[in-house]
């Protein structure tokens, strides 16, 4: 081994060998205490002391955070060093592939659609952060195949939204919107007609994942029945049932109850044919994505009586930002829904509390933090899952490689021939897809070979992108 040099010299020689920029090729800087003592994943070893990995010196690692992600996220990205610009909504089209043009990273959460159209525009793009549990507005193959990982929060709100529909079977059962709006207008309406208790009454969850699930435990508190449809054969909780079809929860069900991703599936799950199969002055909740219910139906279904109530979080189109927004050039049957009476629309807050944000904040944060210091995509939604041990400190001379290439036989061969000049200490490769991830540490590498093993690996022809660590 060669005798260890220091770490910022060796990047500022990388730098000056490779004429590398702000690229997402690589470079390192200093070791960072802070992110390795706070992201390391429990199960690494922390008997050496690790060596901080970064692809970029401090300050060059550009990070676009929408939509008011919180501060937690960018207390992690700050302590980095990384450049953060924040915008408290989402951005329009056209200025979003403005900026998106020169980031390394970007946050959003579910108003953001990076679609093929915006990602193409994305050139030093590296990674993804969804701080939220949908992916939906995210062309994830696209990602996949730009070499771009995607991360998001499977769970860190779902609790938020289960609370959020507990509120809502008793706001609908006790019209207490409609009083509340009575009484804020100077108007007494006391009565009980239609006014039910929810105990004894049947909740039908569709889609019983980590929202469904959670509400079903929550529901049987309250002395609810609960059944549940779902695509896939789950777990009962407590005294839950499954029903085979959706037309058997439709038919039994007091509250329909909507946990379910955006999926082609999904499209329009609740249409006529579905509202007449329910139960006369039954409930509506979706807390899903806006495109699971054809609300032009629903309203219809509510105006016959057929349902005596609904409560909606999501919309197929909402509003950017807030303000006076929600309006009939944004969904064409919007001021015939709002002027429905025992009807609780909300706007898309089934997540927004100070607990799931801060905890999603951290969650997404550290990922994303991992994976461009480290190039770790464990938990990363539409691409292959890699991680290795990390570097040791004393290993100066050692380089992380981090090869995205096209899923196709005879890649392995050509790269481990590029890397077989020095000392493989550990590789690990994964595919999913089309898209296929090699991560390998190598020793005994001085700053010419890394000059080198980079252009070599670029000059590839199934790459996809690649970055070195050291
Ligand atoms: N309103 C809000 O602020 C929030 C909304 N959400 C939405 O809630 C959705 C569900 O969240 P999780 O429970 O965490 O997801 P999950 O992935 O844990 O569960 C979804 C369940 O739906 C089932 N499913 C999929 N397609 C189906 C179909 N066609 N019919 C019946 N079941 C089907 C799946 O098998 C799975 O069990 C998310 O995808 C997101 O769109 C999530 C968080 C906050
Ligand atoms: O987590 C989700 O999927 C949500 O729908 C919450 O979205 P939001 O973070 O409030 O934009």
């Amino acid at each position: 081994m060669s005798s260890p040099r220091p770490i910022q010299k060796l990047s500022e020689d990388f730098r000056t060998a490779v004429n590398l920029s702000t690229s997402p090729g690589a470079v390192s800087t200093s070791p960072n205490a802070s992110y390795i003592n706070q992201a390391r994943p429990r199960s690494y070893s922390m008997a050496k002391p690790a060596k901080a990995l970064k692809p970029f010196s401090t300050g060059d690692m550009k990070i676009l955070l929408l939509e008011n992600v919180n501060e937690t996220a960018i207390e992690i990205f700050n302590k980095q060093g990384y450049q953060v610009e924040f915008h408290k909504s989402s951005l329009p089209e056209e200025e979003l592939i403005e900026k998106i043009k020169d980031v390394h990273a970007i946050g959003i959460r579910s108003k953001t659609k990076l679609t093929a159209n915006v990602l193409r525009h994305a050139k030093n793009l590296v990674v993804i952060g969804c701080f939220c549990i949908g992916t939906n507005q995210v062309d994830l193959e696209y990602a996949a195949k730009s070499g771009v990982a995607v991360f998001n929060s499977p769970f860190s709100n779902s609790r938020s939204v289960a609370e959020l529909v507990i509120a809502e079977i008793i706001t609908l059962s006790r019209q207490l919107g409609d009083r509340s709006i009575e009484m804020h207008s100077g108007v007494w309406n006391k009565v009980s007609a239609r006014c039910w208790e929810i105990r004894g009454k049947t909740l039908g969850i569709v889609g019983y994942g980590h929202i469904g699930a959670q509400l079903s435990v929550l529901a049987e508190a309250f002395g609810m029945h609960v059944i549940y449809y779902d695509v896939m054969m789950i777990m009962a909780l407590g005294t839950a049932q499954q029903v085979p079809t959706l037309n058997d929860l439709l038919n039994q069900s007091d509250f329909v109850t909507l946990h379910v991703p955006e999926t082609p599936e999904t499209k329009d799950l609740m249409s006529t044919p579905q509202f007449a199969a329910m139960k006369d002055g039954a409930y509506l909740i979706n807390a899903s994505r806006g495109t699971v219910v054809d609300i032009q139906a629903l309203v219809d279904a509510l105006k016959l009586g057929k349902l005596a109530g609904a409560a909606l979080d999501v919309y197929p189109n909402e509003p950017a930002k807030n303000g006076p927004l929600f309006n009939d050039e944004l969904n064409s049957w919007a001021s015939e829904l709002r002027s429905l009476r025992n009807v609780i629309l909300t706007p898309h807050i089934g997540g927004s509390t100070e607990e799931a944000q801060s905890a999603i904040g951290v969650e997404v944060g550290t990922a994303l933090t991992r994976y461009i210091n480290e190039g770790i995509s464990t938990g990363a939604v539409n691409f292959p899952e890699v991680a290795l041990r990390s570097l040791d400190l004393d290993q100066a001379d050692a380089v992380r490689v981090l090869y995205i290439h096209q899923n196709v036989p005879g890649v392995l061969k050509t790269v481990n021939n590029v890397l077989a000049e020095h000392n493989i200490e550990k590789q690990f490769s994964d595919s999913r897809g089309d898209v296929a991830y090699l991560m390998a540490d190598i020793s005994h590498v001085n700053v010419d070979d890394i000059k080198s093993l980079y252009q070599q690996l670029e000059q590839t022809t199934y790459k996809i992108a690649t970055r070195l660590l050291y």
